[in-house]
């Protein structure tokens, strides 16, 4: 998703991460009405003059854009994103990444899970959000990956002891954790791209993983901005869809869906 990433290239790397739903926006008020009627909840509609209409302008997407490069990547950062798309691998956009660290500390996260470490980008974000004291176990199956997670946690000077990188798929490795133990848990692509069963037994295990008070975090939940369009209807936008659902309508979830990056679903752990 994003082109290579030099120190001093943000504007391309903002340019490039812009989803097609961005440009959507752009496109005038015909284009936008039609996304915001279709941004309206289930079954409801988008009343004139509401405050929700106001607040959706075709200035829409350069806010998002502005939002996504608020806070300022380090040269760590951009060569952890320079080691994914050497990798042919992404990375949480630096929006999702601000997030997740906020998240990190509002919860005082000491133990947090990440499903797909690849190059270590979101992992940094957490780790500069966790506590000194706090541990990261962050799990992917490839080898690669998390050779170069390991060299930008170096780089970032994260001592080794701060993170837990398990080689496997999350799907057999997110049984052996221990319940209720974590402060925080991250969902990325891996959790959606398999199946639909595959989706929901990944935010199962997640859910099991958090104490009460701790946060899921669900990367990509607004799948390239398909999940909000009816008429998609390919498998792998109608998983993303309904983790959604099944999210919000978890008793045990108190739910939110931000339009940060590619979407992040969080919810805390009642
Ligand atoms: C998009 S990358 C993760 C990016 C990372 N969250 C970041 O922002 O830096 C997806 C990663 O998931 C890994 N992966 C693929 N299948 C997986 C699985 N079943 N369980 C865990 N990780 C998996 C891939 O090897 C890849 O490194």
């Amino acid at each position: 998703m994003l082109a290579a990433i030099l120190p001093g290239s943000r504007q391309r790397r903002v340019t490039s991460a812009t989803p097609r739903g961005a440009r959507k926006f752009r496109s005038g008020r015909a284009s936008l009405a039609t996304a915001a009627a279709r941004a309206a909840p289930a079954g409801g509609t988008l009343a004139a003059g509401s405050p929700r209409e106001a607040a959706i302008s075709a200035d829409k997407a350069s806010s998002w854009v502005y939002a996504q490069d608020f806070v300022v990547e380090d040269d760590v950062l951009l060569r952890a994103r320079e080691r994914a798309a050497q990798l042919g691998t992404d990375a949480v956009l630096p929006g999702t990444g601000a997030t997740l660290a906020v998240l990190a500390a509002a919860v005082d996260a000491r133990t947090a899970v990440e499903v797909g470490t690849g190059t270590g980008v979101a992992s940094l974000y957490l780790l500069r959000g966790m506590p000194e004291a706090g541990v990261l176990t962050t799990i992917d199956p490839e080898v690669e990956h998390q050779r170069a997670a390991k060299d930008a946690f170096a780089e970032a000077g994260v001592r080794a002891t701060r993170t837990r990188a398990i080689s496997g798929r999350a799907l057999d490795v997110l049984p052996r954790l221990t319940d209720a133990a974590y402060d925080l848990v991250l969902l990325g692509r891996p959790a959606l791209e398999g199946s639909h069963a595959d989706a929901v037994a990944h935010v199962e295990q997640a859910v099991r993983l958090l104490r009460t008070g701790g946060v899921l975090a669900v990367d990509h939940a607004l799948w390239h901005d398909r999940v909000s369009d009816p008429a998609r209807r390919d498998e792998a936008t109608t998983t993303v869809r309904e983790i959604g659902r099944l999210v919000r309508d978890d008793e045990r979830l108190l739910p939110a869906l931000l339009p940060v990056g590619d979407g992040l679903l969080v919810a805390v752990r009642r």
